[in-house]
């Protein structure tokens, strides 16, 4: 008999804090630090210029904190973040630091955080030693809607969050534009959890896929199928009210018009009864990536697998990268069916749902199924 291998240590819950600039995330980096629950916590900070200020702002993290001062995280520092998020590992194992319980990423204002997420899903040993807790976005209430109008990359931002903290509420008075604000955030990710800047630190960092021990947590809650199952129920009465409504296309434009970043990004879920062939499910996705990469900003799912029913696995994706980091001990709720939900930039359910049913097997309905066709008593093959 061989000695049972040593368990590998649970991985380290990592959360990245993103948002435009300004939004208001050292704020709230700030006031979460002073929280217990953040206690042991890893912040790097990564700045975009050549003088880092934002860790004289960050009152108090002590060695906690590792700045990356030379440019953005996201692009030129890539290779560091991966060298310090290795090198903090080094340091925790050998005794060097204390064995901290969490890392936060803050980016800079004008980050696009699926570089960030990629550095940690796709290393190979990165990805086993830190669970990607997600993405957590700073939207200000007063510039929000601006800097949603005039910048990618704040909708990137807001689509790919797991949660979505509006900021400065105390500086709106208008109820009913922050509303508008949130309804229209809600639009580009309808599986958002939305929260104020006052709201407790453990519904802003946790919650996610992860719990402090590495356990997987809820995962109902990371997916948000039902919220993206009715958003795109209501996207679809709404379209249908259009035609009806306008019945010209000068009309639907029209309301399209302001929101014209938001109008490519969509959500949706697509889901199957059956167990799923592990090659099936690894060539659906290749394709998927290989052709549409970029246009993936989040890919998530749960998926039973034909080899393994009992045992769902966790699917996670960004952009042109899909990691497979979890097999759950069980199903974590009565609902087995397998869910992948996408939050794609200008991309069409139709192609992903097309590809996704080829591979299934199911069939379509605008064309003839195979296994009809061969059922059929007036086929020529009986
Ligand atoms: N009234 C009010 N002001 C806030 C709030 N959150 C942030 N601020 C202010 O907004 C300004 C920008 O906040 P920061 O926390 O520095 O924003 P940031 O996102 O870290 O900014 P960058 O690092 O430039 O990207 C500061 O003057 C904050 O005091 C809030 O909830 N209410």
């Amino acid at each position: 008999m061989t000695s049972s291998p040593l368990s590998p240590p649970a991985p380290i819950p990592l959360t990245i804090l993103t948002g435009f600039l300004g939004s208001g995330k050292t704020t709230l980096l700030n006031r979460m630090l002073k929280s217990p629950a953040l206690q042991d916590t890893v912040v790097i900070i990564n700045e975009f210029g050549e003088i880092g200020l934002d860790h004289l702002l960050v009152e108090t993290v002590d060695e906690g904190m590792v700045l990356l001062s030379a440019g953005c995280l996201c692009c030129t520092v890539r290779g560091d973040l991966i060298a310090t998020l290795e090198d903090l590992l080094r340091k925790r194992d050998n005794g060097r630091i204390l064995p901290f319980k969490r890392v936060i990423i803050e980016t800079t204002g004008l980050a696009d955080p699926a570089p960030i997420l990629h550095a940690v899903l796709y290393h190979p040993y990165l990805s086993l030693r830190y669970a990607v807790e997600g993405v957590v976005t700073v939207i200000d209430a007063v510039n929000g809607g601006a800097t949603l109008d005039a910048h990618r990359e704040a909708v990137k931002q807001a689509a790919v969050a797991e949660r979505i903290v509006i900021s400065k509420t105390d500086l709106v008075d208008d109820a009913a534009e922050l509303s508008r604000l949130r309804e229209r955030l809600h639009g580009l990710n309808p599986g958002a959890t939305f929260l104020t800047a006052d709201a407790p630190v453990e519904a802003v960092i946790a919650g996610g896929l992860f719990d402090v021990e590495g356990k997987i947590a809820d995962v109902a809650e990371w997916l948000k199928t039902e919220a993206v199952e009715e958003a795109e129920r209501q996207s679809h009465a709404h379209q249908h009210g259009h035609h009806h409504g306008h019945g010209h296309h000068h009309g639907h434009h029209h309301h399209h018009d302001v929101n014209r970043h938001d109008e490519r990004i969509r959500a949706f879920c697509l889901t199957s009864d059956r167990p799923i062939r592990q090659g099936t499910l690894d060539m659906f996705l290749d394709l998927l990536r290989s052709s549409q990469g970029a246009r993936l900003l989040r890919v998530k799912g749960l998926v039973a697998l034909a080899e393994d029913p009992e045992h769902p696995v966790v699917i996670h994706g960004v952009q042109h990268v899909i990691h497979v980091p979890a097999v759950l001990p069980r199903w974590p709720s009565e609902d087995r069916r397998s869910r992948l939900v996408f939050i794609v930039d200008d991309l069409e359910r139709e192609t992903v749902e097309k590809l996704w049913n080829a591979f299934l097997g199911k069939p379509a309905v605008d064309q003839p199924d195979a296994a009809a066709l061969s059922d059929n008593p007036l086929s020529l093959r009986r």
